[in-house]
């Protein structure tokens, strides 16, 4: 039996049984060998062809993917967007390819990267979908393009088809310690109550993988399939934002209703609809914050700054201006959000906020 029957089959299974205390463990452990084979699946020494995924080297402040089935419009948008230009057409699969272009918002850089349309079973090889989804992985938020004329499943297929392939979207990365030793068998505990996973669970699921021997400490109330994210490792978390193009096409009853859904922007680019909306919307996903640096005696340069991701400290800020400064460093100076007083003399490990201004104090 093929890897692709395996995997259905146990999907099949899945559904197929009813969720109770009582099948509690047979499904996680169905659950556990999916996973296990979808890895098998992905493993680019077995399935994949090497130098497979595009090559678009990294550049900017950060990068954004435009996931979506075909013709909903991604091309279109990043003709609106930026200053590259990629073909769009009425027909599907009129990009074949990753094209980028850049966004430029609040003085930062924003790679935006057109990428073809994807379609269900993108995730077990169908189409050009394991390229795209390697391109998705390594963006800093991925952007879910939807066509509003179509129906709703639309979403649930592509998040469907992005989870599969180990992408966990607007999730954070479960709080649990986890390390395989090399002897003293299971080590289980929680610091709080657990209502999904038990112990037996655990060792069930990390017998599957042949771990006979670990630390499992977990900090909060998970489920079975986040222990096996755990347990995985190479799980992406990465933030997510729908856009529902062509609203042109539908009543405002109907655009009004999906403007309500969570992390949801609503647009036309043909009659360019709420197209800053969006471009916000997207700035403020990915976390930046703009910073900006002065000399002693000198005003700060308020054209320049720095772009730098939210929760960045001080000493992310001398990595930015250059890479030797840390070794010089003997205290910043800081004037704004960050601050009690301005300005305030600060250490490395101060966390900045944004339009902070900051002089770097270099020892002599
Ligand atoms: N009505 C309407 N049509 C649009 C809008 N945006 C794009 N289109 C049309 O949708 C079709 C597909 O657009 P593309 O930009 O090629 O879509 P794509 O997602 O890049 O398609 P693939 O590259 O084939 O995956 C084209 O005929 C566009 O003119 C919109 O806001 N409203
Ligand atoms: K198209
Ligand atoms: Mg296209």
């Amino acid at each position: 039996m093929g890897i692709l029957e395996k995997i259905a089959d146990i999907e099949r299974e899945i559904a197929r049984t009813q969720k109770n205390k009582a099948t509690e463990y047979h499904l996680g452990l169905l659950k556990a060998k999916l996973a296990r084979y979808r890895v098998e699946l992905q493993d680019p020494g077995k399935s994949a062809a090497k130098g497979e995924g595009f090559d678009v080297m990294k550049s900017g402040d950060a990068r954004v993917a435009l996931i979506g089935f075909p013709s909903v419009g991604k091309s279109t948008l990043l003709n609106k967007l930026t200053n590259t230009h990629s073909e769009a057409g009425a027909y599907e699969f009129t990009t074949l390819t990753c094209i980028p272009g850049k966004i430029e918002y609040n003085g930062a850089n924003i790679q935006l990267l057109d990428l073809p349309g994807i379609i269900e079973g993108a995730s077990a090889g169908k189409g050009r979908g394991r390229q795209v989804i390697a391109v998705a992985r390594t963006a800093d938020l991925i952007m879910i393009m939807l066509d509003a004329t179509k129906s709703h499943q639309q979403r649930e297929l592509l998040e469907a088809e992005l989870e599969a392939v180990g992408i966990r979207l607007n999730t954070q990365k479960p709080n649990v310690y986890f390390k395989v030793k090399t002897g003293g068998g299971i080590s289980f505990n929680a610091t709080c109550q657990l209502s999904m996973l038990t112990e037996k669970m655990v060792q069930h699921i990390l017998h599957d993988y042949r771990i006979f021997n670990a630390e499992v400490l977990v900090r909060e109330d998970i489920t079975v399939d986040q222990f096996i994210d755990v347990v995985l490792g190479n799980r992406k978390y990465i933030r997510a934002i729908y856009c529902y193009n062509k609203i042109d096409s539908i009543t405002m009853e109907q655009v009004d209703q999906l403007a309500r859904e969570p992390q949801t922007v609503v647009m036309s680019c043909e009659m360019d609809l709420n197209t800053n909306f969006l471009v916000e919307t997207i700035w403020k996903n990915l976390n930046l914050l703009r910073v900006y640096t002065k000399k002693r005696g000198e005003y700060p340069d308020f054209e320049g700054g720095l772009i730098i991701r939210a929760g960045s400290t001080i000493e992310h800020v001398c990595h930015a201006i250059h890479r030797s400064l840390v070794r010089e460093f003997k205290y910043a100076l800081v004037w704004g959000r960050s601050t009690k007083h301005n300005p305030q003399r600060v250490g490395l490990s101060h966390l900045v906020e944004n339009e902070d201004v900051i002089q770097v104090v270099k020892r002599r």
